[in-house]
């Protein structure tokens, strides 16, 4: 089946606190987009990418798909206020049933393998979303007070968020609501039921200054083996 990567790289980076928005600083010489797109374009030779970037960047995205395996394998597109709509945005070049990844561009550790697991349970399922299970305690705040969460029962969603071309766009003709965090809370709403799989603990989110310091390692271990 035709398969197609909304890579959103259109948000500014706040929490990391850099000059430059966190998907274009360095990692291991390469910018941190750069290793998302090219995993994404290894994963199968006729994958295409729909590159969503910041409206005041997209020449700088330009040079960096220019450096990547197949520039000819990528179109950009410009992002939107919140994730909301830069996915939104993405999701209107796909004009043909499909499998779409929606994948942040900033979990840049993604491994070929993942993106091929979310494919097979996508295409048998509908939808495919990466989950790993909470290594802390954890704990809700209540207007009393707080009490223990079972943490056996909590996932942490990851990207690529997989899909349906048809599934996904119709759920994106929802008007927006503040309380969609990720793809999966849009198609959840739009009526669908969410099927979650094993994620993996390296696909981190590249957010505040540790991560990259913790990506940078976990590269150099990588090129090592
Ligand atoms: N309007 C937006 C906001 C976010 N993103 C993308 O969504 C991914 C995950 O979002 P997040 O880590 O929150 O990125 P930022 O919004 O850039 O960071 P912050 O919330 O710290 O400002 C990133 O690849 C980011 O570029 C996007 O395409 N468009
Ligand atoms: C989509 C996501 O990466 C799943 O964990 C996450 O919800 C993005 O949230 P953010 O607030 O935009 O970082």
């Amino acid at each position: 089946m035709k398969k197609y990567a909304v890579i959103v790289a259109g948000g500014s980076g706040l929490r990391m606190g850099t000059a430059v928005p966190k998907q274009f600083l360095p990692l291991r010489g390469k910018p941190v987009l750069w290793h998302s797109l090219n995993t994404f374009l290894a994963a199968w030779p006729e994958l295409e990418i729909i590159l969503v970037l910041p409206q005041d960047h997209v020449h700088t995205g330009k040079e960096i798909v220019a450096t990547t395996s197949h520039p000819a394998r990528i179109r950009i597109t410009v992002g939107g206020e919140t994730r909301f709509h830069s996915v939104k945005n993405g999701l209107d070049c796909i004009n043909e049933p499909s499998i779409v990844f929606v994948h942040d561009a900033v979990r840049c550790l993604i491994s070929t393998n993942l993106i091929h697991r979310c494919y097979e349970a996508a295409l048998e399922k509908g939808n495919a979303i990466p989950a790993i299970q909470p290594i802390d305690s954890l704990r809700i705040e209540t207007e009393t007070g707080n009490h223990m969460l079972d943490r056996q029962q909590v996932r942490i969603i990851q990207t690529p968020q997989t899909f349906y071309s048809d599934l996904i766009k119709k759920a994106f003709e929802q008007p927006f609501n503040p309380a969609f965090t990720d793809e999966a809370s849009v198609v959840e709403k739009s009526g669908i039921a969410i099927q979650l799989i094993e994620g993996e603990a390296s696909n981190i989110k590249i957010t505040r200054p540790l991560d990259i310091l913790l990506a940078e390692k976990i590269l150099e271990e990588n090129e090592r083996r």
